[in-house]
């Protein structure tokens, strides 16, 4: 269970964005929707222990996440939180497979070669393992940076924009990859967006004013 309480935070004593009290069950899938410049982006790296908040308490799988070391919390993030950005942020240097290999490791969690190829063939970009970043087309790396946040079977799926770059028909097979790939790793899903088109892909939504 995902929940945060009474949370709020200012940068440099600017005004204060509070959050609604918000509890998240196990496995289900949530779309958070705010205007640009509403708390989005602030509340995801909350969310994902980046940002600890002036105020409140945030708790991911049951963790209250501000209360780790910064060790702890770093491999807790590692393990437990995966996260998809707009543009995906892979090494240049190292193939599809290596970039796999370093998010297992940055978890501290033992190479599993079996894993990187189960999760790279449930997106459909197997035959690709051993090609580097630059000779993948968009939607390919796209794919692969949904990979590397599904690698270690995160409690937490966090997507930042996810489709606000793509076309229609794009956006919707992104979307669709997300549900699925929360789906069979029965990760709780939240996509942050302002792009009205994800509306309908959702029950759940959680809005900033
Ligand atoms: N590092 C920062 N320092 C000072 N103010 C910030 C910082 N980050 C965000 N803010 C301010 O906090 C508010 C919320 O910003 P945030 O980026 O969370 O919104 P958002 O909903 O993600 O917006 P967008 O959709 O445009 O990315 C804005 O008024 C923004 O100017």
């Amino acid at each position: 269970m995902i929940s945060i309480k009474s949370v709020a935070h200012s940068y440099n004593n600017n005004q204060q964005l509070s959050f609604k009290d918000w509890q998240i069950n196990d496995g289900e899938q949530w779309l958070l929707l705010g205007e640009s410049g509403s708390g989005k982006t602030t509340l995801l790296h909350i969310l994902t222990g980046i940002l600890k908040p002036q105020h409140g308490e945030v708790s991911v799988s049951d963790t209250s996440i501000y209360n780790l070391s910064s060790k702890n919390l770093d491999q807790f993030r590692g393990r437990n939180i995966g996260i998809i950005f707009q543009r995906p942020h892979l090494i240049k240097s190292l193939t599809i497979a290596e970039n796999l290999l370093l998010a297992q490791s940055f978890a501290q969690l033992p190479e599993d070669h079996r894993r990187i190829d189960e999760v790279l063939e449930s997106l459909d970009i197997l035959h690709k393992k051993n090609a580097y970043p630059n000779e993948l087309s968009q939607g390919q790396l796209q794919r692969v940076s949904i990979a590397r946040a599904v690698i270690n079977k995160p409690a937490l799926l966090i997507a930042d924009e996810p489709t606000s770059s793509l076309d229609d028909k794009n956006a919707e097979s992104v979307l669709q990859l997300l549900i699925q790939q929360s789906g069979l790793n029965k990760a709780t899903l939240i996509v942050a967006t302002h792009d009205k088109r994800v509306k309908d892909a959702f029950t759940n939504t959680y809005n900033l004013v």
